[in-house]
């Protein structure tokens, strides 16, 4: 049996920690006792291996699990083969199925045919302009009236609050509009049952003889775009498909935006440049908004930002790409590529965050003229690339690009002194104590 690992992924490491202990396997480069020495370092430390190694490890097991073997890779050549041109040949397999059980029967789980007849129903529903669009609107909601105020508020107490939490909540309501969530894997019953009588109330709001057609055929959700298809009539897959999206939407751009503003809070000058990248658009909604209300609160003395304002915003976008270059939250890519396969990708100060690699033309910074350079997806693998794309990507940038450019703009971050960030042992590239910053309203 020979297994695959693209390397990224601190569960799924582990899993072959465990799995290959049951034998105490020879490792040819990639020695057992050193990964257990370094599980506090884990990536760090699998970067330097990869590196000594040419990029790709191969991993056996000894006379007792010899049919054991695994090829860790990082190789962009090697990535492109396994996604793009060969991916039929490597499909995810029933152990994967088994880790994540949690999202038995959706795509995430599946390969083969049941599984591009899921994906193509995917890419229909995150295509579709009106669910853009009903998704965007109702985040600017979140961002001006729920995110915005409360960040003014811990700015005049002068309180901390942790990044992390705002962004994993912000997220989880964003996605399915249910409220604050704690214990994602603990409370999988109670999930799938919130989850479900959620799902009934829409079922019988679409169904109801007194619903209001015209109102529907604006009102998209992610949801509603299911309910209908027989593909999904079995509740608990419905149930299951709603999760995951949930997750795809909640826990990887809730792992973004916090290291997204611990890179700002650590580079003030990116954070010049994605204000002067805003200051003709907040200067022309300045012009051309009326008079301050008193009873119209914060929504008077902070600028909001819409997607169409930050569709051509091309810095702003490249601060968000340098965070995914060296954070991707995702399971299946890792944190850094090896020193040297990084270097001949991003240059020799690869594992510095630095915005303007992704640029070209222009002054290169905030001010205008640039655009940005097209990355093929094995080589920025943040999306994941090839036939397992991430079909939400857009919607990502879109969702990131408006609430990152409404909290820079409005609000001067910094981090709480004396706290360690590190990322947290998981298949999520969560910090593991959070993200404590401190915010001040800025004069504008
Ligand atoms: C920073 C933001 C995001 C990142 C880095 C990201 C990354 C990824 C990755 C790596 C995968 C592949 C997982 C796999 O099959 O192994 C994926 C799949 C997926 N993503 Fe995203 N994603 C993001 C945001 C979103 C959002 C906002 C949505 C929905 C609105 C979304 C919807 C999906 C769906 C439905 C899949 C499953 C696709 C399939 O199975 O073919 N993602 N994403």
């Amino acid at each position: 049996m020979a297994e695959l690992l693209i390397i990224s992924s601190l569960m799924m490491l582990l899993a072959l920690v465990l799995y290959l202990c049951i034998g105490w396997p020879i490792l040819s480069t990639l020695e057992l006792p050193s990964i257990v020495a370094n599980l506090h370092n884990l990536h760090d430390h699998l970067a330097g291996v990869l590196a000594a190694s040419g990029h790709t490890v191969m991993a056996r097991g000894t006379a007792a699990t010899s049919s054991i073997r695994f090829f860790i890779t990082c190789d962009p050549e090697n990535v492109r083969h396994i996604f793009t041109s060969n991916h039929g040949n490597y499909p995810k397999g029933h152990e994967f199925a088994e880790i994540f059980d949690i999202m038995a029967g959706v795509s995430f789980t599946l390969d083969g045919e049941p599984y591009l007849r899921l994906r193509a129903k995917m890419l229909s529903v995150l295509g579709d302009p009106r669910l853009v669009a009903s998704m965007a609107a109702s985040f600017l909601d979140k961002v001006r009236d729920g995110v915005l105020p409360f960040l003014a508020r811990v700015a005049t107490a002068g309180a901390p609050f942790d990044m992390q939490d705002l962004a994993g909540r912000l997220m989880f309501d964003v996605t399915l509009n249910i409220g604050p969530e704690r214990r994602l894997a603990a409370a999988h019953r109670v999930l799938h049952g919130f989850v479900g009588e959620m799902m009934g109330a829409r079922t019988k709001a679409t169904q109801s003889p007194h619903r209001d057609a015209d109102a529907d055929a604006d009102s998209v959700d992610i949801i509603s775009s299911h309910i209908n298809d027989p593909e999904y009539n079995g509740a608990a897959l419905l149930q299951t498909t709603a999760i995951a999206y949930m997750v795809s939407g909640r826990d990887t751009i809730g792992t973004t935006l916090p290291w997204f503003f611990y890179n700002l809070a650590v580079n003030p000058r990116v954070v010049s440049g994605i204000r002067e990248e805003l200051k003709p658009i907040a200067a022309s909604r300045r012009a051309a908004s009326p008079s301050p209300s008193p009873s119209n609160g914060d929504r008077t003395t902070t600028v909001t930002f819409s997607p169409e304002d930050t569709k051509p915003l091309v810095y702003l976008q490249a601060a968000l790409f340098e965070t995914l270059r060296l954070y991707p939250p995702g399971h299946m890519e890792r944190r850094r590529r090896s020193p040297t396969t990084m270097e001949s990708l991003w240059g020799k100060d690869c594992r510095e965050y630095r915005p303007e690699r992704w640029l070209t033309g222009g002054d290169g910074g905030g001010g205008g003229g640039a655009q940005l350079r097209h990355v093929p997806s094995h080589k920025f693998l943040a999306f994941n690339s090839g036939a397992r794309m991430c079909p939400g990507k857009s919607i990502a940038v879109m969702l990131m690009k408006t609430i990152a450019a409404a909290v820079v703009w409005n609000f001067d971050v910094e981090m709480v002194e004396g706290q360690a960030v590190e990322p947290k042992m998981s298949c999520l590239f969560q910090m593991k104590n959070g993200l404590m910053l401190k915010v001040q309203k800025r004069q504008i």
